[in-house]
């Protein structure tokens, strides 16, 4: 078991990662919570597969269980969903005492997030994980989401959860596609960090590597945002390195309509910002190439689609990292030298231009 513990102004709480340790949920849970009335939120997918296991641990364990079930996919990240949760726990007389375990890939783990975050002000919070995408960023952190139709996360909280149990086992029954994805994400987390951890991507040559080591990639992924979200929780400066590739990512995203997984559009995010700072001479040349070939061996996207320039720009203004008439980006001064540089809004266009295919 590899433990990695997360200590912030408003909570401190573990990240374990164990192969198998679903299997012994309440155990884990029972180190943190006495026994209440847990709502145990999944998707259709993921329910399928695990709720039965979990909610039977847990009950064996003295917790009463309600499971929660929404759609599988990013549209569930929606105030429709929001209000059916927590009118499901109000109608169960769920109190402040009672908690939340989110059971699932990224888009439970923010909707469920977010739901605990507000119902009554605020109910505990477990995350279980399921996808490496989850696993390796999105269970911790404390960002909880959901989506508007002008960008992504545009509505949520910075809320902590008690304890993040992760089972890379579960990975076993995760589709390639969406394994490959949250890949999208260790690649930005490797990039930042540079060194053995950018070294250790050679070893990835093909998806079946990925499994392989995923116990690695989580304990390295995880522990480099613990360190950042623990220095700055909220994103007043340096937790703004962890949306690298996210400014252009979460454009096309957005703009793609559901064509993209969030980790696909972050890989080309990845690609394109380098793009536009080795443009700028801020990013060493060859440095978009290098991050490409990480992304590319696995079959992730490195090519922007063919996108108008006034959408992504539109869609770009709605970053969480625009302040006042400048967004702050994030770029490579070099592989581990990450850094912040606000442009301006009316510059942006002139910026972004070298990484469309197709400007319109
Ligand atoms: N809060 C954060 O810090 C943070 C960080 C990164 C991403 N995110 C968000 O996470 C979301 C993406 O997460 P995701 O890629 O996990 O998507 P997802 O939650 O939609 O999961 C992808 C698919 O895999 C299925 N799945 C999950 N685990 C499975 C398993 N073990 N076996 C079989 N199927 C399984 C899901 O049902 C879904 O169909 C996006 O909304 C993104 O914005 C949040
Ligand atoms: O935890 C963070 O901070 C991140 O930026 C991690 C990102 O991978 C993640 O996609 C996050 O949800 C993006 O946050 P947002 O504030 O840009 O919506
Ligand atoms: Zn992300």
């Amino acid at each position: 078991m590899t433990t990695i513990e997360v200590k912030t102004t408003t909570a401190d709480y573990a990240v374990k990662v164990k192969i198998g340790s679903l299997m012994t949920v309440a155990q884990a849970i029972k180190t943190v919570w006495t026994p209440r009335r847990i709502a145990l939120i999944t998707d259709t997918t993921v329910g399928a597969l695990y709720a039965d296991q979990v909610q039977t641990q847990l009950m064996a364990g003295g917790f009463t269980v309600t499971v929660l079930t929404v759609p599988s996919g990013e549209a569930s990240k929606s105030w429709a969903q929001t209000m059916r949760l927590v009118e499901a726990l109000s109608q169960a007389h769920f109190t402040r005492n009672d908690g939340v375990v989110a059971l699932g890939g990224g888009v439970v783990g923010d909707l469920a997030g977010f739901v605990a975050s507000i119902y009554m002000r605020g109910i505990s919070l477990i995350q279980l994980p399921t996808s490496l995408l989850a696993q390796v960023d999105s269970s911790v952190g404390g960002k909880t989401a959901l989506d508007l139709p002008t960008g992504k996360n545009l509505v949520g909280s910075f809320y902590q959860p008690d304890l993040v149990l992760i089972d890379p086992q579960t990975l076993t029954t995760l589709p390639q596609r969406m394994l490959v994805e949250g890949y999208g994400e260790v690649v930005k987390c490797a990039a930042l960090v540079g060194g053995d951890f950018w070294k250790l991507l050679q070893s990835i040559q093909q998806p079946d590597d990925i499994l392989l080591l995923a116990p690695q990639l989580i304990a390295r992924s995880v522990s480099f945002k613990a360190r950042v979200v623990m220095a700055d929780e909220k994103e007043g400066g340096q937790r703004q390195l962890l949306n690298f590739g996210h400014t252009i990512g979460h454009a096309v995203e957005l703009l793609g309509r559901g064509r993209w997984m969030h980790g696909e559009a972050v890989a080309m995010g990845l690609v394109a910002v380098c793009q536009v700072f080795e443009a700028q001479g801020l990013t060493p040349v060859g440095t978009a190439q290098a991050v490409a070939a990480r992304l590319a061996v696995v079959g992730l996207p490195t090519e922007l689609p063919d996108l108008a320039l006034n959408t992504v720009l539109t869609a770009m203004r709605h970053d969480k990292k625009v302040h006042g008439d400048q967004l702050t980006w994030v770029y490579l001064a070099a592989l581990g030298q990450p850094q912040l540089q606000p442009v301006p809004l009316t510059d942006l266009a002139t910026w972004v231009a070298p990484a469309l295919t197709t400007v319109a």
